[in-house]
């Protein structure tokens, strides 16, 4: 195990997985970059206190930008998280360093680009092949773990 950590396999994924979840953390700050800009709340006691009821009121709804940014949170979740768990298994089977980051920077690379796809609402395919890559770099992962440390 200590060999597994101290392994350049295991520095990469680390690096990636941290890079990765901090562009996946980073949503949050850019929806509430959009709530406030679009003027959008999802909350009375969110809106600034000395605004009138009914502007508070009129604030209290749902904005396109909004929407958008907080689906792309959605599918960052639906795949970073499984990439992050994976990925941990995938590292203790031992993979060579080459393949490994070839994973790594496929998965991480896609999902900025799903993300600048999303956000700016670029022309599809660009965000259905971008989630594309990213599952099928997790499901090669899985294979690989599957097809290594196979226990049933
Ligand atoms: N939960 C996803 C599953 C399929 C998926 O992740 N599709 C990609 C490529 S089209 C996507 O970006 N979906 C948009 C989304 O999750 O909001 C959905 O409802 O669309």
């Amino acid at each position: 195990m200590a060999s597994i950590i101290d392994s350049e396999v295991f520095l990469a994924f680390s690096t990636y997985a941290t890079i990765v979840v901090l562009k996946m953390m980073l949503m949050a700050p850019l929806t509430a970059y959009f709530r406030i800009t679009r003027k959008t709340f999802a909350n009375l006691e969110d809106i600034w206190p000395g605004t009138i009821p009914e502007e508070k009121k009129k604030m209290l709804r749902t904005h396109d930008d909004v929407e958008r940014v907080r689906r792309c949170h959605q599918n960052d979740l639906e795949n970073i998280v499984p990439f992050v768990l994976i990925g941990l298994l995938y590292v203790l089977t031992g993979p060579d360093l080459s393949s490994a980051l070839l994973h790594f920077r496929l998965f991480v690379g896609s999902r900025f680009i799903h993300t600048l796809a999303y956000v700016m609402a670029l022309p599809q395919p660009s965000r259905g092949l971008s989630w594309v890559v990213g599952m099928v770099t997790t499901f090669s992962m899985a294979y690989r773990i599957l097809t290594t440390i196979l226990l049933l």
